[in-house]
């Protein structure tokens, strides 16, 4: 497990622009090291700008997105063309710019029978790929402290025997998910915390203040040779 880097940029949109350029900068090392990269993206608004400034940056990246993994961190269990999809936001803010052909959705309610069964069929995808090589996992975090789909209190924090599950529940709508377990995020060789705003400053300061994981699911996940906190002011206002 990796000490975990902080790193605080003016705003939002700095904040955005960087973690951008970073991660193509990497993918496109990477690839001239002859690798494959896998990378685990997540949904919310920070993410959201995220993706746009990948989008406007790649083309002068040199990244051939067709040799780029994509897995997703979490996704929302409706139907395919809900607006609540995160591959749906994933694909128009940049994917589908970028040409990104090796993208692994998870499941949706026309997918599968049920949440749990989602969870089941993208383990085995995920396994298929050598079970969660991922170069870099990145995570937004909620004011609760919550990532991906973990939420605190929830049970899905302690299954340490599957690297995909459903939640039903959520406290963040909508109530039925599937999230990659810590287990899968653990094994990423990077993890990017990308956090923005007020509202999750006391949730860094906990996680990293050694809070306990089920309190604050952010505090589970390290990656084995990197973990960084991209914050703006705001979120790193309680450090
Ligand atoms: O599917 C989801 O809802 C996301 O994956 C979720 O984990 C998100 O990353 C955090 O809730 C932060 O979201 P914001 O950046 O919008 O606060």
């Amino acid at each position: 497990m990796s000490t975990p880097r902080i790193e605080v940029h003016d705003d939002s949109a700095a904040l955005a622009t960087t973690v951008a350029g970073e991660l193509l900068h990497r993918l496109a090392d990477a690839q001239a090291a002859g690798h494959v990269p896998q990378i685990a993206v997540t949904g919310g608004t920070i993410a959201e700008d995220i993706h746009e400034e990948i989008a406007r940056l790649s083309p002068e990246s040199g990244v051939d997105w067709t040799k780029v993994v994509v897995w997703f961190g979490d996704e929302r269990f409706v139907a395919p063309d809900s607006p609540d999809r995160n591959s749906r936001h994933t694909r128009a803010a940049f994917l589908d710019a970028v040409g990104a052909t090796q993208v692994h959705e998870m499941p949706s309610t026309a997918d599968a029978e049920d949440v749990d069964a989602g969870a089941t069929a993208y383990a085995a995808t995920l396994r298929e790929h050598g079970g969660g090589e991922f170069d870099i996992v990145m995570l937004g975090v909620g004011p609760d402290g919550h990532i991906a789909s973990l939420f605190p209190g929830f049970p899905q924090l302690d299954v340490d025997d599957a690297i995909a599950v459903g939640v039903t529940g959520s406290p963040k709508p909508p109530p039925e998910r599937i999230t990659l377990t810590f287990s899968a995020l653990n094994r990423a060789r990077s993890v990017w915390f990308l956090v923005s705003g007020s509202g999750k400053a006391a949730a860094v300061a906990a996680a990293l203040g050694g809070a306990d994981v089920h309190e604050i699911p952010a505090a589970g996940v390290a990656g084995r040779e990197e973990t960084t906190w991209f914050l703006d002011r705001e979120a790193a206002s309680a450090l």
